[in-house]
């Protein structure tokens, strides 16, 4: 039996390996403590799936060594250490864990910011490791009273938000992509002004490492902060510019920081550690067992879909989110695709355009019907390689233009959709519909108005409409043993036919020769659907 590999490359909690390890189809590699670099390449060169955390950079390097990867687990929220754009280029399909680590990640926040209102970690040094007991130099702060700044109000942010009221705080919260009620509702304050976050006492961030959240506090945000204030950071190192955080320190602006995370990890030699006003933690956020357990058990179950093919949970790049379309749509994309590939098996050539038109309510999903499109037709050439995720990186990179249309007036049919390829020697289109009891039709193929249910062996017969030619079609077939099992014809009204025959048997390339010597026959092609 052919073994699908997964590759854990960090660590995890033993569940995952509970998991992995026991599935007959599976070749299970725990590559931990594996070093990163070449030998981690070594383990990784045939995986199907890897596990990883935010320890291993999964960079353009490493995909380059993973020739058969075709999906990654981050057992985790943040993605910043996975090249999205170059996974989806390479068809590979990233997914995180999210929610798992929440609870975790909240209680770190409190913990860092406890820890920086009473300065707990010098006063425990200094009673453990000094043997001093100086109470009178420790006077703290309270929570109490104090206003929070909360940068992002996703799962993190919003439930630091809930628990800073039970300690009777003010918060207030800065988050352009929520709705305003999603704070407001809780008691906390929503603001669209940045300055209102910078007027805190203390300050929490918790959004993704993105283009606009890196140095999101510098100088001159630092500059506009209260004297004294405290900033936290449990979400990614560069969210705060670290100079500047180095330098508000210093001069004693910051009164203390709590940092969880930096920018560059591990963190071994960060200035920031030279300083005696920032509590700091080595990226525990997620470190509870509880997140640890939860985390390994979506990441090995994510793992395992993946592998068989069965499903992506969780997934960040594919362009297609099924399970949020109506019901109506699966089946035009499932359609679509079967339109493409039948043109690219029938127009053979070197593709220039693949254009998709959209008739009726369809039209609401040009993209993803474009998506199905584009895998239908590079499937021919590209087989099992071209998927949702990279179908349109590659056309681009091959040059193929793209083009879409949407049409709100139909014609004839509620729905009704029409793949057009393009290639250096001729131009298909064929349209489709479904009718009732989601049934896919192909209604039209160049022009030729007919009924073909898209499935099986079909030749396509383009002839000169005269008398006697489908006996002649009928008798060839027969003679090779071909059992036709239905016939389609459409006619224009050009004195032309075309017959989509489908046959239950295989059909050669001296069968088609055949055919195409016969008198009336204008081109005959083969597909199989
Ligand atoms: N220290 C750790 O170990 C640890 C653990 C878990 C998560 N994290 C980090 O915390 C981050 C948040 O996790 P989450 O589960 O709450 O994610 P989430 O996606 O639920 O929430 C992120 C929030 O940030 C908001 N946001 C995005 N860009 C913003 C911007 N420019 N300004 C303001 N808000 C913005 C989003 O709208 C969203 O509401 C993760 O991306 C991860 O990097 C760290
Ligand atoms: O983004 C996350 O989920 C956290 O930063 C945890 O990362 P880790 O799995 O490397 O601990």
């Amino acid at each position: 039996m052919h073994k699908r590999k997964i590759v854990v490359c960090d660590h995890l909690h033993k569940k995952a390996e509970e998991i992995l390890a026991k599935e007959q189809d599976i070749e299970y590699v725990n590559a931990a403590d594996v070093p990163k670099g070449g030998p981690l390449y070594e383990k990784i060169k045939d995986a199907d799936v890897i596990i990883t955390r935010s320890s291993t950079p999964v960079d353009k390097e490493l995909l380059e060594h993973a020739k058969n990867l075709k999906a990654i687990v981050r057992a985790g929220v943040g993605v910043d250490n996975v090249d999205m754009e170059e996974c989806s280029r390479r068809g590979i399909i990233v997914m995180n864990v999210p929610t798992a680590n929440t609870i975790a990640a909240v209680e770190l926040t409190f913990a860092h910011m406890l820890s920086c209102m009473r300065a707990f970690p010098y006063a425990h040094n200094q009673l453990k490791l000094e043997r001093i007991w100086k109470r009178e130099a420790w006077i703290g702060n309270e929570l109490k009273g104090k206003k929070l700044g909360i940068i992002g109000f996703g799962n993190i942010g919003s439930r630091v938000g809930k628990r800073a009221l039970a300690f009777e705080m003010e918060v207030i919260t800065y988050d352009p992509y929520i709705s305003p009620e999603k704070a407001t509702n809780l008691g906390v304050k929503y603001t669209t002004d940045f300055n209102d976050i910078l007027a805190c006492d203390i300050i929490t961030i918790h959004t993704p490492k993105t283009k606009e959240t890196i140095n999101m506090i510098d100088r001159e945000e630092i500059a506009k902060m209260k004297d004294g204030v405290i900033l936290i950071n449990c979400a990614r190192g560069g969210l705060y510019n670290e100079d500047a955080l180095y330098e508000g320190l210093k001069s004693g602006k910051i009164k203390f920081a709590g940092i969880d995370v930096f920018a560059k990890e591990p963190a071994t030699d960060n200035k920031l550690l030279e300083l005696d006003n920032v509590t700091v933690t080595p990226h525990l956020g997620a470190n509870t067992e509880e997140s640890q357990e939860k985390i390994a058990i979506g990441a090995a179950t994510q793992a395992l879909e993946a592998a068989r093919g069965i499903s992506y949970p969780n997934a960040l790049n594919l362009p297609i989110k099924e399970d949020e379309m109506p019901p109506f749509v699966k089946p035009y994309l499932e359609l679509t695709q079967k339109m493409g590939f039948l043109a690219a098996q029938v127009n053979k050539g070197a593709y220039k355009s693949i254009k998709v038109i959209a008739e009726g309510e369809i039209g609401e999903y040009i993209k993803s019907l474009i998506t199905f499109a584009v895998v239908g037709v590079l499937k021919e050439s590209l087989g099992e390689t071209i998927n949702y995720v990279n179908a349109e990186f590659v056309a681009k990179e091959r040059g193929i233009e793209i083009l879409s249309k949407k049409n709100p007036e139909t014609s004839g049919y509620k729905n009704k959709v029409t793949v057009k390829l393009t290639t250096d020697r001729d131009i298909i289109e064929i349209s489709g519909t479904i009718f009732e009891e989601n049934v896919q039709r192909i209604v039209d193929i160049n022009h030729f108005a007919l009924d073909v249910e898209p499935k099986g062996k079909m030749i396509l017969f383009k002839n000169t409409d005269v008398p006697g030619v489908i006996g002649e079609v009928g008798m060839i077939l027969a003679k090779h043993n071909i059992n036709i099992a239905d016939f389609r014809l459409g006619r224009d009204n050009h004195g032309l036919a075309l017959a989509v025959i489908i046959v239950d048997d295989d059909v050669s390339k001296d069968v088609l020769k055949e055919l195409a010597d016969l008198k009336a026959c204008l081109s005959v092609s083969y597909a199989i659907l």
